[in-house]
């Protein structure tokens, strides 16, 4: 498991050992103790999310769920390739408003643990894209919000992305006044 820190405190990309022989290959997507043993202690999972974007510059976000049910995202791309964002609003944060992108693809296998206090979205590169991702808390359409994709700064490299009606009509980062707070070393 190769583990790599961001810019932003807490962020991290985390790429699976792949055991790759004449069948194709085998990978543990998800190991605790392989984790714990590397120091790194992620909170609990409850829910697993799946969702598959039919055509390319498909973009979902950039959503959160805010307190008492926020959620910490762990996120990998199934099938084709994706361009996957984390934006940090924990107010506080010395980095409050930046983002950190990253391709995730079958193909590279990495993935992108974002925890509670920052936005999260995706525009897919691929048609038939399918991302598949693990939650720290369960689904509360009650605390479900978003921002507009294009008020964070975000090089997305993508023109008129399909988006869903919620996504379209977003506040922007300008108006968000964020439910979340910086915890230092967290
Ligand atoms: C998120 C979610 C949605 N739903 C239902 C609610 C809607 O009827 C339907 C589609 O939901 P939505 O349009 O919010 O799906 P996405 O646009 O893919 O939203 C997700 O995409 C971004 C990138 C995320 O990080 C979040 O997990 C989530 O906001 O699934 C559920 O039943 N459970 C859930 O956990």
């Amino acid at each position: 498991m190769q583990i790599e820190t961001t810019p932003l405190a807490g962020v991290l990309v985390l790429t699976p050992r792949r055991f790759a022989d004449h069948r194709g290959f085998f990978s543990e997507s998800w190991n605790r103790r392989t984790l714990e043993n590397a120091g790194v202690n992620l909170p609990e999972f409850v829910q697993d999310n799946h969702s598959m974007s039919r055509d390319a510059g498909t973009l979902r976000g950039l959503h959160f769920q805010s307190p008492p049910h926020p959620q910490g995202k762990l996120v990998r791309c199934g099938r084709g390739r994706l361009f996957d964002v984390a934006v940090d609003v924990r107010r506080g944060s010395p980095t409050y408003g930046q983002w950190f992108g990253i391709e995730l693809s079958f193909e590279n296998g990495k993935q992108l643990w974002i925890p509670a206090g920052f936005l999260h979205g995706f525009v897919t590169r691929e048609p038939d894209t399918e991302i598949i991702y693990k939650c720290t808390d369960h689904y509360a359409p009650e605390c479900d919000g978003a921002v507009r994709w294009d008020s964070a700064g975000i090089d997305w490299q993508v023109k008129g992305p399909i988006l869903s009606e919620k996504d379209a009509v977003a506040q922007t980062l300008a108006d968000f006044d964020t439910p979340f707070v910086w915890e230092s070393g967290k």
